[in-house]
């Protein structure tokens, strides 16, 4: 197959497909691309990328030719300017490396530990919510994500003021990185441009906080049970080392970046979802007041709660908060689909086109979780839902992040219902993560105590 059998727009003679980019929008130009086949091909500049919108082709592109391809060093570029060399950020052995020394901290074992933290701050939460009360669901789930994220890293070793200075620090990298990433040519991290001087500024925000626990917790030696220990107390198998401090500090910001917005973001287009379909809240309902009859909810609960999950999955289905992964870039020719790509050209991968193809998905754009129920999901192809990517980058935090949508979801549904604010305008925001661009207000309903949680209806 050569280049020119491969669909996809022309563009303009000198940026190619640069300004449809600017005009769709970055999740507009994937589903723009995908429109024109499975696996598709534009030019940006004088650069040509291949979108590859399909299972086989991402399983070929992501998991057998693992070894043979990068993420793209303009975006790793980016990242570092905030994220040092941390496991986003790094490549190559580096990122085999780091990878294997970061991975006790998601082991199953040590996960169970924070299920109850997650339960707990959940719980807190919705404490202060009232009947009636209008709520932006979006702010709510930023709020607990991130002081779930903190307290399962840091356990307890940080005050609210440092836990608002990290929050507010992420915010204003979120903002600058999408405006530096939107430049046509990144300006290099030393020209003093306001974002550049905005996201310094918020990285040595966040170093205060995380380099002073560090160095608390390297003199106490102590193991209080975080992942904070788990990274600090890392050994690498080849040579006997642990981390440096700086490739402490460097994960722990990694994980602060990656490890909370996502689950909020599924959170919030979950709510949304659940608000436009009464039948399917009224199921998960059911699931969640049958199973727990009255008390809260633990993780041995979770595989009693299929329908809970089937739900987050769909959710994850139709809104990928990583709606597209970096670009791969081979390090020498690798054939994909039949189509050969070399180092000089890059290969996309979009969660989101991939989970909208009708051909894997049909109508999919309708909210359907019994796509994931165990006989569906065992006559698809593996590789036709993404939402953690693929292959030897897969996200790290996969079974944390479910584990924690699924204990949030059935803790906020066993006490609460919603109905979504008719002001409420409800569009995409599609940023380093897909969140929803004016909020999501609702109005709470509290649950009778006859369905609820007994325990918690009497505190
Ligand atoms: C619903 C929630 C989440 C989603 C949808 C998600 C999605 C993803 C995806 C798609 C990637 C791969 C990116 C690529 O290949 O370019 C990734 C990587 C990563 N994720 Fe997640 N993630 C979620 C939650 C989390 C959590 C809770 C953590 C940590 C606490 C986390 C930590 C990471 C890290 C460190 C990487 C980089 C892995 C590597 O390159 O080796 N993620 N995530």
């Amino acid at each position: 197959m050569t280049v020119k059998m491969l669909p996809g727009p022309k563009g303009t003679r000198l940026g190619g497909s640069r300004r449809d980019l600017q005009k769709y929008g970055p999740l507009g130009f994937f589903k723009y691309l995908a429109s024109y086949g499975d696996f598709t091909t534009c030019r940006m500049g004088p650069f040509r990328v291949y979108l590859v919108n399909d299972p086989n082709g991402i399983q070929e592109l992501l998991v057998t030719n693992r070894d043979k391809v990068r993420k793209n060093a303009g975006d790793r570029e980016l990242l570092s300017r905030f994220l040092g060399n941390g496991l986003l950020s790094n490549d190559g052995a580096d990122h085999q490396k780091q990878r294997k020394l970061v991975q006790p901290a998601f082991h199953m074992k040590r996960i169970q530990a924070y299920a109850e933290t997650m339960v707990a701050h959940t719980e807190a939460m919705l404490q202060r919510w009232h009947d009636g009360a209008i709520l932006d669901i979006d702010q709510a789930m930023m709020e607990l994500t991130l002081t779930i994220v903190t307290k399962t890293l840091f356990n307890a070793d940080i005050s609210e003021q440092e836990v608002r200075q990290v929050s507010q620090a992420l915010e204003d990298i979120q903002v600058n990185f999408t405006i530096i990433s939107e430049q046509a040519v990144p300006l290099p991290r030393w020209v003093p441009t306001r974002a550049n001087r905005a996201l310094e500024h918020a990285s040595k925000q966040i170093d205060q906080v995380v380099q002073r626990v560090i160095r608390e917790r390297r003199a106490s030696g102590e193991d209080t049970g975080d992942l904070l220990s788990m990274l600090l107390l890392s050994i690498d198998d080849g040579n006997g080392q642990g981390m440096t401090d700086q490739q402490v500090r460097d994960e722990v910001v990694t994980l602060f970046l990656a490890g909370h917005e996502t689950t909020a973001n599924t959170l919030t287009w979950c709510s949304y979802l659940l608000s436009q379909a009464p039948e399917v809240r009224q199921r998960l309902q059911a699931e969640v007041d049958e199973v727990l009859q009255g008390r809260s909810v633990t993780l041995q609960d979770l595989q009693k709660l299929p329908y809970t999950e089937m739900v987050i999955k769909e959710t994850l289905r139709m809104y990928p908060p990583a709606y597209a992964l970096s670009a791969r870039i081979p390090t020498e020719n690798i054939t994909v689909l039949g189509q050969t790509i070399t180092p000089r050209q890059a290969a996309m991968v979009s969660p989101y086109a991939m989970h909208h193809n009708p051909r894997y998905w049909p109508e999919p754009e309708r909210f359907d979780p019994e796509r994931f129920s165990a006989e569906q999901e065992r006559a698809r192809h593996k590789y036709a839902y993404i939402p953690f990517g693929a292959g030897s980058r897969v996200c790290i935090g996969n079974v944390f992040a479910m584990m924690e949508a699924q204990l949030l979801l059935a803790t906020m549904m066993q006490h609460y219902d919603f109905t979504l604010d008719p002001t409420q305008r409800v569009e995409y925001d599609p940023q380093i993560t897909l969140g929803v661009k004016h909020g999501l207000r609702v109005r709470l309903a509290q649950r009778q105590p006859a369905e609820q949680s007994l325990e918690f209806a009497k505190s």
